[in-house]
């Protein structure tokens, strides 16, 4: 019996960066967490502690900030570049996984526009990426976390199998809310991916809304069969969607009704439902979401 190496890679983790493009007075801001990790023959600093293959982590981290004076665009860009950058320059490193985060910020109110040099948080929401090179192939899975939504009728859930355990009572009536992560796989690496995500976000809010959902699973379902109609660069879309559950109060207690007015939200447990909505054509997706967690 022989101990080996197994899969491996090594790189910088959650590298924050802010760049503002300032060059009119109109300033743009990009809030990104970049973490960057190489592959390849890395062998030796293994088993032998043989440094000359390992590109410093703290270089991964200098080159994510010297990149960045460039400017950053399109995470998928940037991720790109990077990947390219490392592959390209050191010839035992064939491969990696460049994974950006980007927080959202909007322009404080002022008027049409809003400031020029002003912005507040957006909330929880968040864009991201995960660039994958293995030699010549690249695959590029991006996606949204924290996209929280929430329906006040036009929710159903009824129908399902009742046994000895089942307390649930049947409703047609109820709040839909959740708090949708979703990634999807691109098909090309040239590609207005700015313009992309935003059309996929907006089409996947306009079927939550759209849909009248006979159970969360359905609405799921609509949103990713929404974005694959409407983009045949996207080969799959996986979705992880909590069901934030908002519980009636009982108000009889106090003499009064609840018409469907007064809930309380309850953190956990939630019910959690996820699924991948797919083209039966597309291209074999390969390792791209070997290293993409939560999602099945
Ligand atoms: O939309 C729903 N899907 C379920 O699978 C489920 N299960 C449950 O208890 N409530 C709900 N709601």
């Amino acid at each position: 019996m022989t101990i080996v190496l197994g899969a491996n890679q090594y790189g910088k983790a959650e590298c924050r960066l802010v760049r503002i493009d300032r060059e009119t007075p109109r300033h743009r801001i990009t809030d990104v967490s970049v973490t960057s990790q190489l592959r390849g023959d890395l062998e030796a600093v293994h088993t032998e502690g043989d440094n000359a293959h390992v590109v410093a982590t703290d270089t991964q981290k200098n080159t994510v900030y010297a990149f960045a004076r460039d400017g950053i665009g399109a995470i998928e860009n940037f991720a790109l570049r990077l990947g390219k950058h490392f592959t390209g320059n050191f010839d035992w490193i064939t491969g990696g996984r460049w994974e950006i985060e980007q927080y959202q910020w909007s322009r404080i109110a002022n008027g049409e526009d809003g400031y020029d040099h002003s912005f507040v948080k957006a909330g929880d929401e968040k864009r991201n990426t995960i660039v994958t090179i293995d030699g010549e192939d690249i695959s590029i899975v991006s996606g949204i976390s924290d996209l929280v939504v929430l329906n006040s009728t036009a929710s159903e859930f009824w129908g399902y199998p009742k046994d000895r355990y089942t307390t649930l009572k049947e409703t047609t009536d109820r709040i839909l809310a959740t708090s949708v992560s979703a990634r999807w796989r691109y098909l090309t690496t040239e590609l207005d991916f700015d313009k992309t995500f935003d059309d996929v976000r907006s089409i996947m809010l306009d079927a939550f809304a759209s849909t009248h959902s006979l159970a969360l699973q359905q609405s799921l379902f609509q949103m990713g069969k929404q974005v694959l109609e409407a983009h045949p660069e996207i080969g799959e879309i996986k979705f992880s969607m909590p069901n934030i559950h908002h519980f009636l109060v009982d108000l009889e207690p106090f003499g009064l009704d609840n018409p469907g007015e007064v809930f309380y939200v309850a953190d956990r447990p939630y019910g959690l439902i996820e699924a991948t909505v797919e083209r039966d054509d597309a291209p074999d997706a390969g390792r791209a979401w070997d290293t993409v967690p939560g999602f099945c």
